[in-house]
């Protein structure tokens, strides 16, 4: 059985894997990128080698390390360190969960094999558990994200008495659009103790609402402290500034999202924000254009998400 950890609650950052021009993992700065997040942008959980941090596009050696130099530099300074080990091929996932424990992880989370798919619920529990079986003292979460792995198995359905076929099953991350689903995987398991991670950052005030325990993304990278402000409005029910904070991040995203919006992207707006160098992407990613970062940073600065001292007064629109 998993061992009782705290629940994971909250913003759990998806963390970019910096990177050397030269295309090799940039471990030299992972120290100060864990003390951006807890100092900066108030956000202590990390989730570490999934869709952001390319983790499908490392080796399995790069993935241990990347994962081993987040847990020690993260050591005593974060709360919850939890790492994706989905892989095509399940011997290496189960490699990556062994792993996992091994060094202290406090959870692992797996996407949905993506080339030789599960066609049906039951096909894929079944892979699930034998890469949790790998790890049995660590919470498991299972990585919905259906638009990337193309296996579109309703959550709600692979929930369905799931804990007694993966008994360290202990929440979702859920990052699909489809509220209903989302809903009804939360309505179904009212009376278990689940973590329901939502994944779509844009919408996270709506998954609150249908009761999201916490949310992992992307953007808790550079904006964790704004959907932190979102969050304690929520919590002490002032829903019209929870909006409010909702409607600015919601600015920003739609605005990167019109001019193309992954990873590449959300590498260059974190070395912006952040001044940490993230580096360009693994191929077949291409860096972020010039023209993106460009219009990138003037939508942050006139939104107030970029700390220039002297913006203030020209602000338009800000959304401090
Ligand atoms: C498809 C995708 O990358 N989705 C992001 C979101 O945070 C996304 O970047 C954000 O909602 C903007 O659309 C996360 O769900 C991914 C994530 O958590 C991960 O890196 O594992």
């Amino acid at each position: 059985m998993a061992s009782q950890k705290k629940k994971l609650q909250g913003l759990v950052a998806a963390t970019i894997t910096p990177m050397t021009e030269h295309g090799e993992i940039n471990f030299s700065v992972i120290g100060q990128y864990v003390d951006y997040l807890v100092e900066e942008q108030g956000v202590k959980n990390i989730f570490v080698n999934g869709t952001t941090g390319e983790g499908l596009s490392l080796s399995v050696s790069e993935r241990r390390q990347v994962a081993e130099e987040w847990m020690t530099k993260g050591r005593n300074k974060l709360d919850q360190v939890v790492i994706h080990v989905g892989a095509l091929s399940l011997k290496e996932s189960q490699e990556l969960a062994r792993h996992a424990a091994e060094i202290g992880a406090d959870g692992i989370a797996v996407i949905a094999p993506f080339f030789l798919k599960p066609w049906n619920k039951d096909v894929l529990i079944n892979f699930l558990k034998e890469v949790a079986a790998a790890a049995p003292a660590l919470p498991f979460y299972y990585y919905h994200i259906p638009a990337l792995t193309g296996v579109k198995i309703r959550a709600e359905e692979l929930l369905d008495g799931i804990q007694e076929k993966i008994p360290t099953f202990q929440g979702l991350k859920f990052s699909d659009t489809d509220l209903l689903d989302f809903g009804q995987c939360v309505d179904q398991n009212r009376e278990r103790q689940f973590a329901f991670l939502f994944g779509v950052d844009e919408q996270l005030l709506s998954a609150l609402v249908m009761g999201a325990t916490g949310a992992v993304g992307s953007t808790y990278n550079y904006l964790g402290k704004k959907t932190n402000q979102m969050l304690e409005a929520f919590e002490r029910k002032d829903f019209s500034s929870a909006l409010n904070h909702q409607f600015c991040i919601q600015r920003f995203i739609n605005f990167v999202l019109k001019l193309g919006f992954g990873v590449s992207q959300t590498k260059a707006i974190m070395t912006l924000v952040s001044g940490i160098p993230m580096g360009p992407p693994r191929p077949p990613l291409q860096r972020a254009s010039r023209e993106f970062i460009d219009e990138a940073k003037a939508r942050l600065e006139s939104l107030d998400f970029l700390s220039s001292t002297d913006l203030k007064d020209r602000n338009l629109e800000s959304c401090s």
